[in-house]
């Protein structure tokens, strides 16, 4: 070849035992020359082309979903509590109310653990399988008629919640060239909470009409069916390609990500192209003897590096949902109410926007702040809200913060407290302003941590831990407000955010802008 580096038939190979086998070649040998090089990194560098963002924003579907479902479940519960007399399903009790929310949880924490074998099977095929279930948990949740049937619906529909939140994050990660990584996952976050504000909206259009929350719960399976018609346009993750021995294909969808035209591309970009491919390949035949499942628990939990990571985003995972802002969320309505606020309704969708909007605000802040220093800036402002909040709290009438009936309309407003009900207002805002600035979404990026053998395992784990931790937190929150008070539960909070600040500082390395490969380097030192 006349500029030396390598043609792509030069890269094929036939299988992953082919891959495995070859002895490593000589990268500079094969490679252009330094100027080659700087052209490659320039590429490297360069801003995402349309089809990586149409990529994104289809597999980011998953994420407007799992925040549709998970959010949707308040607004038609209003409904579910007080049914028209005509109603097949009587009045749900407290305990079935608790039930029909908790249950998503328990379903996506199960079907999160799952999706690691499934995801082995292909990332494509995962997502396609949590669509699917999108649509059979909504049509079923909508057309339920008893209390059992709604608690399948539920769970059906938490099925493809889980499966989701775990596989998508990871497919993304996969295929995101590595200073756009962060970015891209983050887009996704954007998608969850885009997700709950557009349930709150379709909530409030429909409260009014009776049984709205079959509507609620339909809509759900409309974004799902564009999904499968979008999931024929997805490439598989070009890693799962390389482990399973597709070099080519892999190969011509790194070189579509990158906006290289196979065909015509110059030096440098079949040397970079070729560069991706066989460090992905050093990384697969690495680890090739982790076949079994048992194999993978193993290195998972044996192995320095592997672990580390297991710890790093299990322990970000359980911490973003131990921080209460899910209560916030699923109870942000009652506790306004409880403030005297006219419409807690639309106080609460002030969390969900601050929310999507902080969020937005992260995807800007991240590549140029990274992820880490993000964290360590926002989680004390978190602390910070919540204590405000807390000495909110502690000026408020006892019976005013602990009773669970909401508002009492008839009781004249003191100034006084309304004055401290604003304050609490505020620093509730300014506390999920902070939360969706880092903690909100940083834990989805969690399967850059794994290196490709135990990558599907890991992340199903991490995954698990954060619906472990929201069942935790769904379960408790209004039983602690209860027995300890609003002041104590808000300050047990600050204290969890406090914890989870020292273990960042501690533990979450700074990965901005590393290559999936030398991330796998650093952890394993
Ligand atoms: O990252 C998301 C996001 O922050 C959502 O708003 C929240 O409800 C989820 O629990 C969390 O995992």
């Amino acid at each position: 070849m006349p500029d030396g580096s390598i043609e792509m038939s030069d890269i094929h190979r036939d299988g992953t035992q082919a891959i495995i086998n070859e002895e490593p070649r000589d990268d500079e040998a094969l490679l252009g020359s330094d100027n080659d090089l700087e052209e490659a990194s320039k590429l490297v560098r360069g801003e995402p082309g349309i089809w990586v963002w149409l990529l994104v924003v289809s597999a980011g579907i998953s994420g407007l979903l799992f925040g549709y479902d998970t959010a949707i479940i308040s607004s038609a519960l209003l409904q579910l509590a007080n049914p028209p007399e005509s109603s097949p399903i009587p009045a749900l009790t407290v305990g079935e109310q608790s039930l029909v929310t908790s249950i998503t949880s328990i379903s996506a924490l199960i079907s999160s653990l799952c999706s690691g074998p499934v995801s082995e099977y292909g990332r494509k095929k995962a997502i396609l399988a949590a669509a699917v279930v999108f649509i059979l948990g909504a049509i079923w949740q909508s057309m339920a008629g008893s209390v059992q049937s709604l608690v399948v619906g539920r769970f059906i529909v938490g099925l493809g919640v889980g499966a989701g939140s775990a596989v998508v994050p990871m497919y993304i990660t996969e295929l995101s060239p590595a200073h756009l990584r962060s970015r891209l996952n983050t887009l996704n976050t954007v998608f969850i909470t885009l997700g709950q504000i557009v349930a709150y909206l379709i909530g409030y259009w429909y409260s009014r009409t009776p049984f709205g929350w079959r509507p609620m719960f339909l809509l759900g399976g409309l974004p799902a069916a564009i999904q499968i018609v979008l999931l024929f346009f997805l490439p598989e993750s070009p890693r799962w390609l390389v482990q399973r021995g597709y070099i080519e294909q892999a190969t011509s969808i790194l070189a579509r990500i990158y906006g290289i035209k196979q065909d015509q591309a110059n030096a440098a970009e079949r040397r970079m192209l070729s560069q991706l491919i066989r460090s992905i390949e050093r990384g697969v035949r690495s680890e090739h003897e982790l076949s079994s499942t048992s194999a993978k628990w193993k290195s998972l939990i044996g192995k320095r590096g592997n672990r580390k990571a297991l710890l790093i985003s299990g322990g970000l995972q359980g911490f973003q949902q131990l921080c209460g802002f899910n209560a916030l969320m699923y109870f942000s309505s009652l506790i306004y109410a409880m403030l005297n606020f006219k419409n807690p309704t639309l106080t609460s969708l002030s969390v969900a926007a601050t929310n999507f909007t902080f969020t937005l605000v992260s995807l800007v802040l991240i590549p140029k702040v990274g992820k880490r220093r993000l964290l360590l800036y926002s989680v004390p402002m978190m602390a910070l809200g919540l204590l405000i909040a807390a000495y909110g709290f502690s000026h408020l009438p006892t019976r005013q913060v602990s009773s669970s009936h909401g508002a009492d309309s008839s009781k004249p407003v003191d100034p006084e407290s309304s004055f401290y009900a604003y304050v609490i207002l505020f620093s509730t805002t300014f506390y999920v302003a902070s939360y969706a600035s880092g903690i909100g979404n940083v834990p989805w990026q969690q399967s850059e941590f794994f290196p490709m053998s135990v990558r599907s395992l890991g992340t199903a784990v991490a995954t698990a831990c954060n619906w472990s931790s929201n069942f935790i937190i769904g379960e408790t929150f209004l039983g602690l407000m209860e027995r300890m008070g609003a002041v104590a539960t808000f300050v047990l909070f600050a204290i969890i955010c406090t914890g989870g600040w020292v273990g960042i500082y501690l533990g979450y390395p700074d990965t901005e802008g590393m290559n999936l490969e030398e991330i796998e380097a650093l952890l394993s030192r």
